[in-house]
């Protein structure tokens, strides 16, 4: 695909107002999720980091302040990281790390911002089970105006994603949500990366009031909108009023990346 048009179709997928988060549902088949879960659960036990509340494999080398201290992809990896960055062509070459993180339905990561060693756009494909992704303004950002305006066309109104402060109609920033279902692909970048934290709760019962993707994620498993009807709508959600996800099964997402300063060995660090 060319790719000024790459870009525009992926203007389609542009979810929120928050510049700017892209979902797109069921970016892989069910068959390539099944084909890197194997290579995932292939991995010797040692490619394993448990942390407190998730275990994860990282893949691509190892990120230091200073940089990468790089280590090919191997082919299963770098066959997904390059469709990626083929067809969205919002990274400045190929991605080169992946972290691969794995979360059972009671964990979850913390609310963060990604290390200053990456470039400010991050790939997240998901894998296995569903989850809530939740968007919060860094601390620092929800006592001060924007005066920048450059979110919106028309200058003269707020951004969405500024909510009304009654005294004086302050701007602050407004937190919002995106159901990651399995084989969906989210993207961010601008705003979203760089003035908000992201993170995922760790517990089994998930709301997901203030998702901004979740027609796309129904439509793309054929249901209704979870606030439309009382019918529950799959195993994992709960639409009789209450907008919950019910986590049943692990969650296994490939978080992509990249490094732009990449060493080849140590002595050059
Ligand atoms: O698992 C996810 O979807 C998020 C992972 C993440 O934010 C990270 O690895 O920095
Ligand atoms: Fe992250």
């Amino acid at each position: 695909m060319e790719g000024t048009s790459a870009r525009e179709h992926l203007n389609n997928f542009i979810v929120g107002s928050v510049p700017t988060v892209f979902y797109i549902p069921d970016y892989i088949t069910a068959s390539e999720e099944d084909r890197l879960l194997n290579n995932i659960y292939q991995a010797p036990v040692s490619k394993w980091k448990s942390l407190k509340n998730r275990r994860l494999q990282n893949w691509g080398g190892t990120v230091h302040e200073k940089g990468l201290l790089a280590q090919d992809l191997p082919p299963w990896l770098k066959q997904i990281t390059h469709r990626i960055s083929e067809e969205s062509r919002l990274f400045p070459s190929e991605l080169n790390h992946v972290l691969i993180n794995e979360y059972l339905p009671d964990q979850g990561i913390m609310p963060h911002q990604d290390g200053p060693a990456y470039v400010p756009v991050v790939a997240i494909l998901s894998l296995g089970s569903s989850v809530v992704m939740d968007f919060t303004p860094h601390p620092s950002l929800n006592n001060s105006t924007d005066t920048s305006g450059n979110n919106i066309d028309d200058k003269t109104s707020k951004p969405a994603h500024m909510a009304m402060n009654s005294s004086q109609g302050l701007n602050k920033y407004r937190s919002f949500s995106v159901v990651l279902m399995p084989r969906s692909l989210l993207i961010f970048k601008d705003k979203a990366y760089s003035d908000y934290l992201h993170g995922i709760k760790g517990c089994e019962m998930q709301r997901y009031d203030e998702a901004v993707n979740v027609s796309n994620s129904m439509k793309s498993h054929g249901q209704a909108q979870p606030t439309s009807g009382s019918k529950k709508a799959s195993d994992d959600f709960e639409t009789g009023g209450d907008t919950v996800i019910h986590r049943t099964g692990r969650r296994i997402s490939l978080t992509c990346r990249v490094v732009m300063k990449v060493h080849k060995n140590l002595i050059k660090l």
